[in-house]
C-alpha cells in the first residue's frame, strides 16, 4: 500500500497515444474520459496530426507530454523548443546525448516564449537518457558505448541537470541511482513499464508499474499495455489499482 489516492495515482501515468492519426487517438482518449493521467503525443502521431491536435487536448484540460525527443544543432532545438513551448505542453523532451550547449539552448527557447506571452506555463523540459528498448548488449556491442548502461544513464543525467533541465527519461530500474545522483526533485520519467504477464514488446529495461513506484519515479509512461488492451480503461484503471 502507498498513501497515494486514486487521482493521484492516475496522475502518475502518463498514456502514450502511439496512433496513426488523430481519429484513432481521439477514440482512445475518449475511453479514459474522467481519469486523470497524463496523455503522451509522440513521433507517430504529432507528425500525422500535428500541433492542432495537441492543442486540442490542452483546450480539453488534459496534461500533455509531447514526446518528441529532440536531437539537433543548439540552434535548431532553440527553436524547437520555443515553438513547443508556445503550443502550452507540460513536458517535452530533448536527448541528452545532444550535450550540454543544445540542452541549454532547448531551454533559451522556453524562456523566448515565455518573454513574449505571460499566459503561457513553463513547461517542464527533461531529457532522454538511454532508451529503454536499449540492452546492455546493444549498447556496448552495437553503439559501441562501452560500460554499464546503468553508468551511462547517470552520465547523461549528470549533464542533464547541470544544463538546468528538470529531469530525465530512464528505466525505472535506473531511478534510485538517478535521485541519489541528481537529488529527489530531479524528476524521472519512465517508460519500460509492463505489468506483470503483458508482454514485452521491443522494450528491454522494464518493471511493473508497482516496482517502478517503489523505486521511487515520478511519472510512469505507458503505451501498448493499455492502448492494445481489450478494455484500454479496465487496463488503466487495473495499473491504477495497483499503485495505489
Ligand atoms: O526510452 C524511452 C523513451 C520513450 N519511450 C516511449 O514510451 C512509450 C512506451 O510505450 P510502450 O508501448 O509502453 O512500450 C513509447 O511511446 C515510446 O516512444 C520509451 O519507450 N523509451
Amino acid at each position: 500500500m502507498t498513501n497515494l489516492t486514486e487521482a493521484e495515482a492516475a496522475g502518475r501515468v502518463m498514456v502514450a497515444l502511439d496512433y496513426p492519426d488523430a481519429a484513432a487517438a481521439e477514440s482512445l482518449v475518449r475511453s479514459l474520459e474522467g481519469i486523470p493521467c497524463y496523455l503522451k503525443v509522440g513521433m507517430q502521431l504529432f507528425y500525422a496530426a500535428g500541433p492542432g491536435f495537441v492543442a486540442s487536448l490542452k483546450e480539453r484540460g488534459y496534461k500533455v507530454f509531447l514526446d518528441l525527443k529532440m536531437h539537433d544543432i543548439p540552434n535548431t532545438v532553440k527553436g524547437g523548443s520555443n515553438s513547443i513551448t508556445k503550443l502550452g505542453v507540460d513536458v517535452f523532451n530533448v536527448h541528452a546525448a545532444g550535450g550540454m550547449q543544445m540542452m541549454t539552448a532547448a531551454l533559451e527557447g522556453v524562456e523566448a516564449a515565455l518573454s513574449g506571452d505571460s499566459s503561457l506555463k513553463r513547461p517542464l523540459v527533461i531529457a532522454v537518457t538511454q532508451l529503454t528498448s536499449t540492452s546492455q548488449a546493444v549498447l556496448n556491442d552495437e553503439i559501441g558505448i562501452g560500460g554499464a548502461v546503468e553508468d551511462a544513464v547517470i552520465r547523461y543525467a549528470k549533464l542533464a541537470k547541470q544544463a538546468g533541465l528538470g529531469g530525465v527519461v530512464a528505466s525505472p530500474q535506473e531511478v534510485q541511482s538517478i535521485k541519489a545522483a541528481c537529488g529527489s526533485d530531479f524528476r524521472t520519467i519512465t517508460p519500460g513499464i509492463r505489468p506483470s504477464g503483458a508482454a514485452v514488446n521491443d522494450q528491454s529495461r522494464i518493471m511493473t508499474p508497482r516496482e517502478a513506484l517503489e523505486q521511487g519515479t515520478d511519472y510512469m509512461v505507458i503505451g501498448r499495455p493499455i492502448t492494445a488492451a481489450a478494455d484500454p480503461r479496465a487496463a488503466l484503471q487495473s495499473i491504477i489499482k495497483e499503485l495505489i
